[in-house]
């Protein structure tokens, strides 16, 4: 759970979109709310425009009825015109709220077209989008921007757009009405409105600008709350005891952001004022014009009745009219961040040769990579081979690149220099996607899915999930016992059970049980290439010796890879590479490395002393 998070205009790094991005954004979101329901968006368009006719409508019934009812003190008007006139403004009444409860159930409806279609678009574009720019915090942070914003924008620009047309209806007509009092009766109006609508469009775009200074520290507080929400983090958390240090610091950003707030709403506060004295003054001096012509006997009643109303619709109006294009400005800049996600270049995971048939040799010629946007490669020049049948390890300390290798060595990147070979064919012209259909992979960060546990495996082949038949259920028991993940089987409900604490029911493994549930996903899919990333990272000595001795057992006729810390597992292999520094700097059996009396075999020495020394604190005490 997440601790409340501020709104977040676009990244701040971004420039403001140009006057011709903002027209292209216009049309595109007024083409995705046509798209998202045609008919919702014609009905609330419709009811909308008609409803902004009302209030001249109703002013100029209302004036009829006093100027009828004057006219009635002297006698010269029926009770059945008064009656008809009357029904006429009923009837008004009617069909405002029928018109206004027609535009709310489309508007709704619409809303709720228009959030599945942008999340969908947003899902889409995620499922074509590279892992590497998973690993781009500006990538990422776009993803989530556009995610937040999904549901107000796009639905706040297409009511925007048609409150304006709206509104200039509205003007126009009830103007028309107005301007017939007089010529200058409108145009002072019109201007007694301006000032307000002015001062809170501006203070609008300050406060906006504001938010925008605030995005990045806004990030820091959200971050530093949910370290404070999270589940996951709580022991740790509660253990170190660092919540006062968390909580300090989150207020402290807080009375930063309340700091620039306050100056804003004083400015405002006084700027408003200043702006309603000036409205107040403009508005006196059209109701003194218009009372000398009442004086002279020159308007109605029902005129200024016209003239009372018409000056609340007009500056209702004229601030709806002027808010409106601010907004719309406003919400297209949110907009931005959700343009700007799906404009990301996506990869094509089916571009190229269709990948047939088994993989039995993988080469790494002289491969060399640099993460996106870093100034250092990570791996130089490795180099090696690996054949069906055998299995290769990768050793190394924290960083030195072994989960960058399995990243371009399962295609999920590509190498910026040299190449990889798949069968002596390079594999950079078959499809990635047809290629990662021959590997299968237990991930040092493997998913803990919050689904059954008969998911958990066949999500491994997701063309065979929902196929609950005796037969794949077999396969998924197959495969849970080469990874020594019986205990599904006591589960309350079996492979039924759902995992995980996230929903009601589900129940919670520990780490090693979802280590096992992972390395039964890899054995589900019959792949010729087995990658483990720290398979037994989480497993305790007996699981260790199981799960060796299983995936031993599995990696016959395959490509197996291993990324390993402990020797243990390492040694089994027939070839260990020793990664330094993004470079092969030994390679050979365990005995080979062992003999040679490099690296590796120091850091064996040291592990293997590591399990013969002396109990922690045995000697000091
Ligand atoms: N997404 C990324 N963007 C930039 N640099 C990265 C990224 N992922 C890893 N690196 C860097 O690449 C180097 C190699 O990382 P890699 O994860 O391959 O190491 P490793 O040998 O698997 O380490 P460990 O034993 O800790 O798992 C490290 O210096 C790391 O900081």
């Amino acid at each position: 759970m997440n601790a409340p998070v501020r709104g977040t205009p676009p990244t701040s790094s971004d420039p403001p979109p140009t006057r011709r991005e903002q027209w292209r954004d216009l049309r595109a979101t007024v083409g995705l709310v046509w798209q998202a329901s045609p008919r919702h968006a014609l009905t609330f368009a419709g009811t909308s425009l008609l409803g902004s006719a009302l209030p001249a409508a109703n002013l100029l019934v209302g004036k009829y009825l006093l100027d009828a009812v004057a006219r009635a003190a002297q006698g010269n008007v029926t009770y059945g015109t008064l009656l008809g006139l009357l029904s006429a403004q009923v009837g008004l009444v009617i069909l405002g709220s029928l018109l206004s409860t027609v535009q709310s159930a489309a508007q709704q409806l619409l809303g709720d077209s228009l959030q599945h279609t942008v999340s969908r678009r947003i899902l889409d574009k995620a499922t074509t989008l590279s892992v590497e720019a998973f690993e781009n915090a500006d990538t990422y942070d776009r993803l989530q921007q556009a995610y937040r914003e999904v549901g107000s924008r796009p639905l706040g620009v297409a009511t925007q757009l048609v409150s304006l047309v709206g509104a200039v209806i509205t003007l126009g007509s009830v103007g028309a009405l107005m301007a017939q009092l007089g010529a200058w009766v409108l145009p002072l109006v019109v201007l007694a409105s301006l000032p307000g609508v002015i001062i809170s469009n501006r203070f609008g775009v300050e406060g906006y600008r504001m938010l925008r200074r605030q995005t990045h520290d806004a990030r820091v507080q959200n971050y530093l709350g949910s370290l404070l929400t999270s589940d996951t983090l709580v022991k740790e958390v509660r253990l170190f005891g660092f919540e006062p240090y968390l909580l300090r610091r989150w207020r402290e950003y807080y009375l930063g952001f309340r700091a620039q707030l306050e100056t804003l709403v004083r400015r405002r506060s006084a700027w408003n004022f200043g702006a309603s004295l000036v409205s107040a003054l403009l508005i006196g001096l059209a109701s003194a014009l218009i009372l000398r012509r009442a004086a002279a006997g020159q308007i109605s009643v029902g005129d200024f009745s016209v003239f009372v109303l018409g000056i609340a619709q007009v500056q209702a109006t004229v601030s709806g009219l002027l808010s409106g294009v601010s907004g719309i400005y406003q919400n297209l800049l949110y907009m931005r961040n959700l343009y700007a996600f799906l404009e990301l270049p996506g990869r094509d995971l089916d571009a190229g040769a269709t990948w047939e048939g088994r993989i039995d040799t993988i080469e790494f010629r002289d491969v060399s990579f640099r993460y996106p946007l870093t100034d250092r490669d990570v791996l130089r020049g490795v180099n090696f081979t690996v054949r069906r049948g055998e299995s290769l390890a990768l050793v190394g300390e924290n960083g030195a690149g072994k989960t960058t290798v399995v990243k371009l060595l399962t295609l999920l990147f590509q190498p910026t220099g040299g190449q990889i070979l798949l069968n002596g064919l390079d594999a950079a012209q078959f499809s990635p996607r047809s290629v990662q259909r021959e590997m299968s992979i237990i991930f040092q960060d493997f998913g803990q899915y919050q689904m059954t546990a008969r998911d958990n495996v066949a999500l491994a082949q997701s063309e065979r999930l929902g196929t609950d038949g005796p037969g794949n259920d077999e396969r998924v028991r197959r495969a849970l016992g080469s990874a020594g993940a019986e205990f599904v089987q006591t589960l309350p409900a079996g492979l039924d059970t759902p995992l995980g604490r996230l929903f009601q029911g589900g129940r919670q493994l520990s780490g090693g049980q979802w280590q096992r549930l992972a390395l039964a996903r890899l054995y589900f899919r019959q792949a010729s290439v087995l990658v483990f990333d720290e398979p037994t990272a989480a497993l305790d000595a007996q699981a260790e010796f199981e799960t060796i001795q299983a995936l031993r057992a599995e990696a016959a006729g395959r490509i197996t890879l291993i990324i390993s810390h402990r020797f243990s597992t390492v040694r089994l292999a027939d070839t260990i590479i020793m990664l330094e520094g993004g470079r092969v700097s030994e390679s050979g059996s365990h005995e080979t490395l062992l003999a040679r009396g490099g690296r590796y075999a120091e850091l064996y020495e040291l592990q293997a002393r590591g399990y013969a020394a002396t109990p922690v604190g045995g000697e000091g005490r």
